[in-house]
C-alpha cells in the first residue's frame, strides 16, 4: 500500500469500525444516557464514547493533526455517573483483530484521559493544515429510533476533503438493495446489514461490509446514470425541521420525478446515492440562521463526488469546508449525478427563487 493517503484511509476505516461497535452496544442497552444539548438536539453515551475512541486512534497515529468533532466533555465533568457509564463502554470496546486494534493504539488509559481526548475535538477548523472532522453519531434521532445513523470521519487538508469514511450499521450491505424509508425498524444484528463507505481524493469510492475486526475487502461504487427522471429516486431528511419537505416535493414534481421521497436520517443518504441505491439528495434550508456543520457533510461530499456525482449548495457553489466548524458560506445541499446536477439545480433555484 503506497498510494497517497493509504495510511489515513486504513486508520479512518478501522477507527469508524471500532466506534460503530460501540454504538451498536449502546443501542442494545436499556439506558442510552440521552441528554439534551443547548440546541435541544439529543446526545447519548454512544456519541461521547464513539468520539473518544475515534480521536484516540487519530492522536495515536497523527499526533499533530487537529480535530473538529461534534461533542464536548463539559457536561461529563460535572456528571460522574454519565462519565462512568461512557468509560465502561469505551474501556471494553475493541476490534476483535489484535493487529487492527494495535494499529489504533489500543485502550485509553483512564476516565479522565477519556474526557481530555473528547475535548481534543475542539479545533476551530479553517483553511490551513490537516484537520480531521468527526460526527461520532450522525442522525442521533435515527439511532434512537432504530433507524439509519452513521459514524462519520473525514480528513481536510487546507480546507479540501482528502479522505472520507462513513459507517452505516443499519444499511444493507448489498449495494443494489433498493432504498427504503427510515421508519425506525432497520436496527438488527442479522447478517447482511452494516456497510462502510470510503473515498480518497482522485482514487474513487468504495463500499465494504462493516466488520468487528480487520477490514473486509472493498468494492468500487459509482452513482447510477439517470436515464429517465420519472424513474429517479430522491432522498431527504426524516426531520422536517432539517430540510424543507414541501419545497422538495415541488422540485421533484417539476423535475418529473414520480416516486415519493425516501426519508432517512444521517449521511447514510450520501452513501446510498453514491452506490446507486438512490439518485439525488436534497437538503433545503428551513431557516436563514442555521449553519450546516462540517462534520455533517465532509465525508459524504467526497464519497459522492468520487462516485461520479456533483455536490453543491442551492446557489450552485461547492461546499466550503475551510471556513471553520460550520459551512457558514453555503446554504443547503444538492447532490446528484454529474450529468443531471445542473438540471436539478436550476429547478431548485426556480422553486426557491434563488439567483
Ligand atoms: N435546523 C437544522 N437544519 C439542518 N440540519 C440540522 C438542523 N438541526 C440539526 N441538524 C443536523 O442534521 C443532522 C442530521 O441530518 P439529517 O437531518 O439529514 O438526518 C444532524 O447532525 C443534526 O444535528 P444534530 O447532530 O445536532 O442532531
Ligand atoms: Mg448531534
Ligand atoms: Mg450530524
Ligand atoms: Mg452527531
Amino acid at each position: 500500500m503506497t498510494s497517497l493517503y493509504s495510511k489515513e484511509l486504513e486508520i479512518a476505516q478501522l477507527a469508524v469500525q471500532r466506534a460503530s461497535i460501540l454504538t451498536k452496544r449502546v443501542f442494545h442497552e436499556k439506558t442510552k444516557g440521552t441528554v439534551s444539548k443547548d440546541d435541544a438536539s439529543p446526545v447519548t453515551i454512544g456519541d461521547f464514547g464513539a468520539q473518544a475512541l475515534i480521536i484516540s486512534a487519530l492522536k495515536h497515529n497523527f499526533p499533530h493533526d487537529e480535530v473538529v468533532a461534534e461533542e464536548e466533555a463539559a457536561e461529563l465533568r460535572s456528571n460522574s455517573a454519565l462519565r462512568d457509564q461512557i468509560w465502561e463502554l469505551v474501556r471494553t470496546t475493541q476490534l476483535d483483530d489484535v493487529a487492527a486494534e494495535g494499529l489504533l493504539g489500543g485502550a485509553i488509559k483512564d476516565a479522565e484521559s477519556m474526557l481530555d481526548i473528547i475535548d481534543k475535538g475542539n479545533s476551530k477548523g479553517g483553511r490551513v493544515g490537516r484537520i480531521w472532522t468527526i460526527d461520532p453519531i450522525d442522525g442521533t434521532k435515527g439511532f434512537l429510533r432504530g433507524g439509519q445513523y452513521a459514524v462519520c470521519l473525514a480528513l481536510l487538508e487546507d480546507g479540501e476533503v482528502k479522505v472520507g469514511t462513513i459507517g452505516c450499521p443499519n444499511l444493507p450491505v448489498d449495494d443494489s438493495a433498493p432504498l427504503t424509508a427510515d421508519i425506525g425498524a432497520n436496527a438488527t444484528d442479522e447478517e447482511g446489514r452494516g456497510v462502510l463507505f470510503s473515498a480518497v481524493i482522485g482514487q474513487g469510492a468504495t463500499s465494504r461490509p462493516l466488520k468487528t475486526g480487520a477490514l473486509a475487502e472493498g468494492k468500487s461504487i459509482s452513482m447510477k446514470p439517470i436515464t429517465e427522471m420519472s424513474n429517479a429516486s430522491f432522498c431527504e431528511s426524516v426531520e422536517a425541521g432539517h430540510s424543507n419537505q414541501s419545497e422538495s416535493a415541488r422540485i421533484a414534481q417539476k423535475l418529473g420525478i414520480t416516486k415519493p421521497s425516501v426519508r432517512m436520517d444521517s449521511q447514510a443518504k450520501y452513501g446510498s446515492i453514491a452506490r446507486g441505491a438512490g439518485d439525488i439528495y436534497l437538503r433545503l434550508p428551513t431557516s436563514k440562521t442555521y449553519q450546516e456543520k462540517i462534520w455533517d457533510h465532509a465525508a459524504g461530499d467526497l464519497i459522492v463526488r468520487e462516485a461520479g456525482g456533483q455536490v453543491t449548495d442551492t446557489k450552485g457553489n461547492r461546499l466550503d469546508f475551510g471556513v471553520g466548524r460550520t459551512l457558514a458560506t453555503n446554504s443547503g445541499v444538492i447532490a446528484a449525478p454529474k450529468a443531471v446536477h445542473s438540471q436539478v439545480l436550476s429547478v431548485v433555484q426556480e422553486v426557491l427563487g434563488v439567483k
